[in-house]
């Protein structure tokens, strides 16, 4: 595959090993992003989707296998180089939105910003760049207990793209959502990543959305597979 953005190569992991509640979770699993590519990964609850996710995102580490980012083998990188990559290099975006409820949805999207030293001024345009182009610009001033909850994952979303990672993984991003909310709020997904030339990983349970991606991958017994 041309110019991937994400190879997950051999991933194994097991949750209490080696007591009785030892649970291998994943067996070997390979998964490849292209640049610019949307992937759907379709899998039964508790297959190990967001183990996998979170593995690929750095926030876990696997028992054995390789995760490269952008090319660099991450298990060669230091911790700090880790931590930066996971910062500047890949947006999350969560089945709930974990937006910071103190602030407002432009300074939920400012901080990531801050934290990765772009200006306050730079923050906050991008911050209302990105929120005018998934359509609640107007609810910028707003808490997140005063947004419906399609407007709080949208919020999500630029959160997610805020310092423009090259890859957005996203679990179960709509799954919170009622059906025809969720159908509008993917389709802003979809059109934020397809303007931004992003490659996004989205595990979905929904098969009428995974049908929307360029790919549609299943996670079934630990192990990556082609189609539904
Ligand atoms: N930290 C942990 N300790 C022990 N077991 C865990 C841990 N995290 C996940 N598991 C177990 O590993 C399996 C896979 O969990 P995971 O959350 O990755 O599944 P999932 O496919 O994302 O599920 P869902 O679609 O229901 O969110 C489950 O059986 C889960 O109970």
């Amino acid at each position: 595959m041309s110019d991937p953005v994400l190879e997950l190569t051999g991933l194994e992991k097991t949750f209490n090993p080696d007591t009785p509640g030892e649970i291998r979770v994943l067996r070997g699993a390979d998964l490849t992003l292209a640049r610019g590519e949307v992937v759907a990964l379709v899998a039964p609850s508790g297959s190990g989707k967001s183990t996998l996710l979170h593995i690929a995102g750095l926030l876990d580490g696997a028992d054995a296998g390789q995760v490269k980012i952008n090319g660099r083998d991450m298990g060669a990188q230091s911790d700090r180089r880790r931590t930066e990559t996971r910062r500047d290099e890949v947006g999350f975006v969560y089945q709930f939105h974990h937006l910071l409820p103190e602030f407002t949805a432009l300074e939920n999207v400012v901080l990531p910003q801050l934290a990765a030293g772009v200006s306050d001024r730079k923050a906050r345009a991008r911050s209302e760049e990105l929120l005018t182009r998934v359509g609640i610009a107007d609810r910028a001033s707003h808490r997140p207990a005063e947004l419906s909850g399609g407007e709080q994952q949208r919020v999500a979303f630029c959160r997610a793209l805020a310092n423009g990672p090259a890859i957005l993984l996203a679990d179960e991003p709509t799954g919170n959502l009622d059906p025809t909310t969720s159908d509008t709020v993917f389709a802003a997904l979809m059109e934020l990543v397809r303007d931004t030339g992003l490659s996004a990983l989205i595990a979905t349970h929904n098969l009428e959305l995974a049908a929307r991606m360029d790919r549609v991958l299943r996670l079934d017994d630990g192990v990556i597979t082609n189609g539904l």
